[in-house]
């Protein structure tokens, strides 16, 4: 049923009755949250080559033009988030750029790696000895590329998108839904914290909603990993000229997202797609994750807010503005030694971790 699962060996029991109940929900069905939540970032682009083809997607540059982020320049973007007071470092970039790539490829040998994977290693490491926890979504992993960087990650993610075999994801290379579930499956095998999500107008139908999120639902039920679901707007761009969902459609899905998912599940939108005061009151209770230097690489075009704008949002829905680390609390027994001694330290980075935990 669902695009490629059968290649990826994923399989759902997703029940008509259940996706009938999931179509039937309606923003009234929904109670605001009573708290929202967000993550102070930076947003480290480590290379722009990429496998995939997204037709949404201003992101990837075409072979030849594609570059890499060598190491100085990671350790001064990781060490101005860390002084700019942030916890996480996000590490998103294009998907699995191989030999496509050639100059890429060369590149990382020249530094010592055989893979993207191998150099996101070295990129986490940066960021913790700079004070900074790694959140990498690199897109679709198989279980060794993930197993390679999971010790270094708080948590990781990757965004479903759809369910759908939609037209943005066509052509010879494109995303397989069934390979995105199975890179959700292997987090939770592996007990990674994971952000997932849906892609919003980008040819799926309210079915195809659904089932996304019942999928998500039924992953997460058998391994407890999944900490956030993203309900991301696509924006346009100079690719992509199609306008994004109407605000009466995101409401529907966020309502959709809360009613589906369970409750320890966060509903995130990110504040600079999204209007987030109008969809509040479907269920939202996290913005993601927020910069106050980087620029969102994937979404130039949509600034972040200022933390003060935040901040205003929640004041203006009567509820309090939490900060968090990449990683949430119920998964704090989760981590490696390593990341659990980063914020157990007895140093800078250790204290601004565990103040935004008491917080
Ligand atoms: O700035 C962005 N952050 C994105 N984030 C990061 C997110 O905002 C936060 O870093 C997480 O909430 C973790 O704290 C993603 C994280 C994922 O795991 C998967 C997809 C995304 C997508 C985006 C994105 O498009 N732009
Ligand atoms: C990291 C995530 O960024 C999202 N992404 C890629 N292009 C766009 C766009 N034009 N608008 C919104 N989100 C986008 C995809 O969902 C990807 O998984
Ligand atoms: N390439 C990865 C994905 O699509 C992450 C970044 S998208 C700009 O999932
Ligand atoms: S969205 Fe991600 S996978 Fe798709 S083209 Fe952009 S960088 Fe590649």
């Amino acid at each position: 049923m669902i695009p490629g699962a059968d290649a990826y060996d994923v399989t759902l029991d997703i029940d008509e009755t259940a996706v009938d109940r999931a179509l039937a929900v309606d923003p009234s069905d929904v109670d605001a949250a009573p708290e929202l939540s967000f993550a102070r970032n930076v947003f480290v682009p480590l290379t722009t080559a990429c496998r995939y083809t997204c037709t949404y997607c201003t992101y990837y540059d075409p072979p030849g033009q594609a570059s890499l982020l060598p190491p100085d320049e990671v350790r001064a973007i990781v060490e101005r988030g860390a002084d700019a007071g942030c916890t996480e470092a996000l590490f998103t970039f294009g998907d699995d750029p191989d030999d496509r790539y050639t100059a890429v490829h060369d590149q990382l040998r020249e530094w010592g790696h055989d893979s993207i994977h191998s150099y996101l290693r070295e990129a986490c490491e940066i960021a913790l000895d700079a004070g900074l926890l790694p959140h990498s979504n690199p897109g679709d992993q198989t279980r060794e590329q993930m197993e390679l960087v999971a010790d270094l990650n708080a948590s990781m993610g990757v965004m479903l998108e759809t369910t759908a075999d939609v037209q943005a994801h066509g052509g010879p290379r494109a995303k397989s839904p069934g390979q995105r579930l199975a890179t959700i499956r292997t987090a939770g095998e592996l007990g990674v914290p994971f952000t997932t999500g849906l892609l919003v107008g980008i040819g799926e139908g309210w079915r195809d909603r659904a089932v996304s999120l019942l999928a998500i639902r039924e992953l997460h039920e058998r391994y407890d990993h999944v900490q956030e679901v993203i309900v991301q707007p696509v924006s346009p761009n100079e690719r992509w000229s199609e306008p994004g969902p109407a605000l009466e459609a995101m409401r529907r899905v966020v309502a959709m997202a809360r009613v589906v998912l369970p409750p320890e599940v966060s509903v995130q939108v990110p504040p600079n797609l999204a209007p987030v005061r109008d969809l509040l009151d479907c269920g939202v209770d996290d913005l993601g994750g927020v910069s106050p230097v980087t620029d969102d690489h994937i979404n130039p075009d949509y600034a972040w807010p200022a933390l003060r704008e935040l901040e205003a949002i929640a004041e203006e829905a009567g509820v309090p503005l939490r900060e968090r680390l990449p990683v949430y609390e119920r998964h704090l027994d989760w981590l490696s030694p390593r990341i659990r001694g980063a914020i157990d330290a007895d140093d800078a980075a250790g204290a601004r971790y565990r103040s935004v935990l008491s917080d």
